[in-house]
């Protein structure tokens, strides 16, 4: 039986799932917990995997790895290969007036139809120049750019800054895929290259960047002598795990709420909503994503002082509509639509209304809302919508799902709780070893098949554009 092992290095945690290359059975399994905060020393990252790779029983016996992770994070090596600064992340915003900036320089049509994508704070290009703008020093000592993943499959096959690496630091040897390249702003999927005068004016030169791995090839070998393959972005690791066709769309709520499809066609959406990456696949992963969803539920878990269980128990009891109290999640800001400085809003509220059962519901109603539009975005771009499999943290909570049931009006299937992201890398691991991607079969539990809850989106939208007008 040959193993491989899949890793999901995500927003919050560090997961690993060791599977039979053939059958996709779990062998073994382990976690690791990443701190706090929007901009993060990669180091912890390291460490998080050496621990939950330590925890799912070390991978002596797997024949190859496979690294899916958070997108766009900003993670700048200089020429010995050390870390500069600590790397932004995805959600963090400090970065929306340098993306600003880059669209207005470049024009919303061009960088679409260049890039696939108008940038916002989260993308890579918008940190570099920010980096630029703000540490002039730090962004001259540039000598390579890497992403998470790329920078923890650096990591992986042996390479970093002398005495903490086998190999040393090979800059060259920097290596990414696609669908996470694609989500840079100055990566071109259509051409697999990089836009040199993006990265020019961005961060005023051209810094080494990790090369392009296409799918089933080989990065390179762990100093153990385990094959490691290209990896991918989080979101496009997701549908490869889940096997997505034409028709499907993931929703994933972790700390982002994601909304994406694997298409045979590209988008260049010139008004932002849609962000248009690459699949892990070959072909196009047409994306919204809100930086509001698994933490709404915790924030609110926390003020009612109950587990996620009970807050789920607690909005089933409510109406829908939660008697017309109505959440806009912008905690952090949001992405899509583009609001960077907004706060959330709880709105409507009577003293008939004002109940534990309404503010629960209005909560999961609030950040799946928030999610439908995107919904709506890609459905005008042409995509094809006839179930969605609802993936993510919260999306394991049962009340999440009967209420996605009836805010997407669309049968939502309920795979088995797991992590899909770390299930997807670990395919393409197996890729590696099998010379082709296995058909691993996915376990479902049921599908919610609801009539769509349509006032409750109406009251929602006029809640979103009074809370944008401010
Ligand atoms: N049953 C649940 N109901 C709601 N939220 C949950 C549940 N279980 C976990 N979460 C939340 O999901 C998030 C973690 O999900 P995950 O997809 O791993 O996030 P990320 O990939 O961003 O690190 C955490 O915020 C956690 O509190
Ligand atoms: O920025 C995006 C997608 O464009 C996010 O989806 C990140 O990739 C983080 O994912 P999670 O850690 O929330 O799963």
């Amino acid at each position: 039986m040959a193993l491989v092992a899949g890793v999901d290095t995500s927003t919050q945690s560090c997961k690993v799932v060791i599977r039979d290359a053939e059958t996709g059975a779990l062998v073994r399994e382990g976690r690791a917990s990443h701190p706090d905060g929007t901009e993060v020393n990669p180091s912890h990252w390291w460490t998080a995997l050496m621990e939950a790779i330590a925890q799912a029983g070390g991978i002596d016996d797997v024949e190859a790895i496979s690294i899916g992770g958070q997108q766009h994070g900003m993670v700048v090596l200089d020429s010995e290969g050390r870390v500069i600064r600590d790397a932004l992340l995805w959600n963090d915003t400090r970065s929306a007036g340098a993306a600003s900036e880059l669209t207005e320089h470049f024009g919303a049509n061009y960088l679409a139809q260049l890039t696939g994508s108008v940038p916002v704070a989260s993308f890579t290009s918008t940190k570099l120049l920010w980096l630029k703008n703000t540490e002039p020093e730090n962004a001259a000592r540039v000598a390579a750019v890497a992403l998470p993943h790329d920078w923890l499959t650096w990591r992986l096959a042996g390479y970093g800054p002398e005495g903490e690496s086998e190999k040393g630091p090979v800059l060259d040897a920097l290596a990414t895929d696609r669908s996470d390249a694609s989500g840079t702003g100055y990566f071109n999927s259509a051409t697999n290259s990089y836009c040199d005068e993006v990265l020019t004016y961005a961060l005023g030169h051209i810094p080494v960047l990790p090369r392009i791995v296409l799918p089933g090839e080989e990065v390179g070998m762990t100093p153990g002598g385990v094959k490691v393959a290209c990896g991918a972005g989080d979101n496009a690791a997701a549908a490869f795990g889940l096997g997505a066709a034409e028709g499907d769309v993931v929703v994933s709520l972790g700390t982002s709420g994601t909304v994406f499809a694997v298409s045979s066609s590209s988008t260049h959406d010139i008004s932002g909503t849609i962000a248009g990456f690459a699949s892990a696949s070959n072909s196009s992963l047409p994306l919204v994503c809100t930086l509001n969803a698994a933490r709404v539920m915790d924030s609110f878990a926390k003020v009612l002082g109950v587990n996620h269980d009970e807050l789920g128990q607690l909005a089933l009891k409510a109406e829908p509509g939660a008697g017309g109290v109505v959440l806009v999640p912008y905690f952090e800001g949001e992405r899509t639509p583009n609001l960077p400085d907004a706060t959330a809003e709880l709105v409507g509220l009577t003293l008939a209304n004002n109940t534990r059962e309404n503010i629960a519901r209005a909560a999961i109603e609030g950040m799946l809302c928030g999610l439908n539009a995107g919904l709506e975005a890609l459905a005008d771009a042409g995509v094809a919508c006839s179930r969605i499999f609802l993936v993510g943290g919260a999306g394991a909570n049962p009340a999440v799902q009967v209420i996605a049931g009836e805010i997407f009006g669309v049968p939502v299937v309920i795979a088995e709780p797991g992590e899909y992201v770390a299930n997807g890398a670990a395919r393409q691991a197996a890729q590696l070893v099998l010379g082709s991607a296995p058909a691993w079969s996915i376990a479902t539990i049921g599908t919610v098949s609801s009539p769509q809850a349509v006032n409750v989106i109406e009251n929602y939208r006029k809640a979103a554009a009074f809370a944008a007008s401010r």
